[in-house]
């Protein structure tokens, strides 16, 4: 994400901001000169009515072009504020996995929601300031030296060095806010973990240390921006020790001029104006510097997580690649009269961290059709193997394949079409339980919502909530339970018309009755596409038409269950377990 290129996209409205606040600059520096004219008309007695006209429309034009100035940056802000959040939005959903999980979720939303608002505002309101102030220090600097060359080199003296201390300091607030922003982030992600685990901090008794742990880390927030705040607050105060000092440098040395009659007291007058409105503006491009400081922090940030690889930039490198065609239009399909199987897994190699392997050499097919179950102790790699099916992530060595053709020449749009996924904890999206069924699929008809209902034993639960479909689901509607909401993400699924579904331990949350219902709903499923289900229940794994068995990352054995049975030692092991946990026979 390139926030320049963003804010380049609002440049007319900063421009107009920018002009009308040039405009204003300018009206409020003809004020002074034309106050002097009028001392200068009284004095000799000349007509007062043209100088006072000039005066009040410059005032007039002034204020109104403050008040348009204000609010074109104002709304020039606000707009790459929306379009830097739209942008970082979109690119964080189409961010690599591998990249993606290794954020932290509370830093994450701290960049995209509050370093967004600081990067965009300040970062127009400042730069419009140091534009607009810097017209207002050198139009009064030309005008005071064309009034009096020798008062103005007082004051250059005296706010020189007021100047260059204020700079020094503009230069530290930057480092502080950094820290700021930084720890800010720190106490989001912290919130967040916790608030994640909200009933397992409660149950572990654990509310007091967590309490005690955020504490910490506001506190650390709240020093580096109590250091932002004291540096902050010094630059004004340094400035008006700069003005205090140079004013009364000024109006002593001018008196005395004045009683000898080398400086008229018209001139005198519009120098001290000038003065006055030296300062403002210089005070205000300081502070402006300072705030530009912190906005750099906070878009070197947006920008960091902006900058997170896409997938789809992942597709486009590859078709920039040579020899690496998509397989899009021309399917890869084997000799037709061969079956084809949905998924095929060909010497694969894989491991999230370097040298430590979880996948070695795997190699297996699932027919198009039929009910194949996964099993193997914890940590054996099977929900990975799910993971490069839908291309997560992408395996070291060797080749995954969906009806043939290798995911890794898929469009990733394709392949996800053709790949329904049911995770081991189901999340439910905010809504509607319709929104949530037609996730996948929004355009599925009422007649196909209700056979997914009734093939998840959904029916009978969605016909007894008064709103029935469209009862919210989440934060604030009904709750559904784990078996629930996993049957949920089944019907979805199912609603998808995939050619491959993957259902990762999804009979894990369900009573016997329930997961007896679901069987047959993964059977029928089964009638239509290929069913690849990670199952510790025997009564799932019996029932399937192939059993493949995962041990350390390898395929140690595949067959059904009574082969298994008979021919493999860690099969028959894991089965005794099984049923004897649920009290069946196998
Ligand atoms: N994102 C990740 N980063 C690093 N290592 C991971 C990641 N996900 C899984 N692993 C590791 O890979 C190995 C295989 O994990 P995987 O989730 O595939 O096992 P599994 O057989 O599905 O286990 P379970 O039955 O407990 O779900 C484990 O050792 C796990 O610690």
């Amino acid at each position: 994400m390139n926030l320049r290129e963003i804010v380049r996209r609002h440049k007319a409205l900063l421009i107009a901001g920018v002009g009308m606040g040039l405009l204003g600059a300018a009206a409020t520096l003809a004020q002074p000169w034309m106050l002097g004219r009028l001392i200068e008309a009284v004095s000799l007695d000349k007509g007062i009515a043209w100088p006072i006209t000039l005066i009040a429309l410059f005032f007039v034009a002034d204020a109104a072009l403050g008040a348009g100035h204000a609010y074109a940056i104002g709304r020039a802000g606000e707009n790459i504020a929306f379009d830097a959040r739209r942008v970082l939005g979109g690119r964080l959903l189409r961010s690599q996995v591998p990249y993606f999980s290794r954020l932290e979720h509370g830093d994450v939303f701290t960049r995209t929601v509050s370093d967004t608002s600081v990067a965009c505002l300040i970062i127009a309101q400042a730069l419009a300031q140091v534009i607009t102030s810097v017209f207002m220090v050198v139009g009064s600097v030309v005008l005071m030296a064309r009034l009096d060359w020798k008062l103005l080199l007082t004051t250059a003296g005296c706010l020189g060095l007021a100047s260059a201390i204020a700079l020094l300091l503009a230069r530290r607030v930057r480092v502080a806010a950094l820290q700021n922003r930084e720890d800010i982030g720190a106490f989001g992600s912290g919130l967040q973990r916790v608030l994640g685990a909200i009933t397992t901090v409660k149950a572990s008794r654990a509310e007091e240390r967590e309490t005690g742990e955020l504490a910490r880390l506001a506190n650390r927030a709240r020093r580096s921006g109590i250091r932002v705040a004291g540096l902050s607050a010094l630059l004004t105060p340094t400035m008006n020790v700069g003005t205090q000092l140079s004013l009364a440098v000024v109006i002593s040395w001018g008196m005395a001029r004045v009683a000898t009659g080398s400086l008229s007291p018209a001139d005198l007058t519009s120098f001290v104006m000038y003065l006055f409105y030296l300062v403002a503006p210089l005070v205000m491009l300081f502070m402006s510097i300072g705030q530009i400081q912190q906005g750099r922090a906070a878009v070197q940030r947006v920008t960091e997580l902006g900058s997170i690889p896409q997938e789809e930039q992942e597709e486009q490198e590859e078709d920039a690649g040579p020899g690496t065609a998509k397989s899009g239009t021309s399917r890869e399909r084997e000799p037709a009269g061969e079956a084809v199987p949905a998924v095929g897994f060909e010497g694969v190699d894989f491991s999230y961290q370097e040298g430590v392997p979880v996948l070695r050499g795997v190699s297996f097919t699932v027919p198009d059709r039929g009910l194949t179950a996964i099993v193997g102790s914890s940590g054996a790699g099977k929900t990975t193997l799910f993971q490069l099916i839908e291309r997560f992530h992408h395996p070291d060595a060797g080749t995954v394949r969906i009806a043939g053709r290798d995911v890794a020449g898929l469009r990733l749009a394709e392949l996800r079409s053709m790949v329904g996924y049911v995770e081991q904890d189901a999340p439910l999206l905010r809504g509607t339980i319709r929104e949530n069924l037609t996730y996948a699929n929004p355009d599925a008809d009422d007649a196909e919502i209700a056979r997914a209902l009734r093939l998840a034993s959904l029916d009978g639960f969605v016909a007894e909530l008064p709103d029935g479909l469209g009862t919210e689901l989440g934060e604030r509607g009904a709750g559904l339970s784990g078996g629930q909401r996993q049957r949920l993400a089944i019907a979805r699924t199912l609603l998808q018309r995939p050619e491959v579904i993957l259902l990762d331990e999804v009979t894990a949350h369900l009573d016997s009755d329930t997961e007896a219902a679901l069987r047959d709903a993964i059977t029928e499923a089964a009638r239509e596409c290929a069913v690849l289900a990670i199952a510790h229940r025997l009564s799932t794994i019996v029932r399937a038409d192939r059993i493949i068995v995962m041990e350390e990352g390898r395929v140690r054995a595949v067959g059904t269950h009574q082969e298994l049975m008979e021919n493999d030692e860690v099969y028959r092991r894991l089965a005794g377990r099984q049923s004897a946990a649920e009290g069946v026979l196998a």
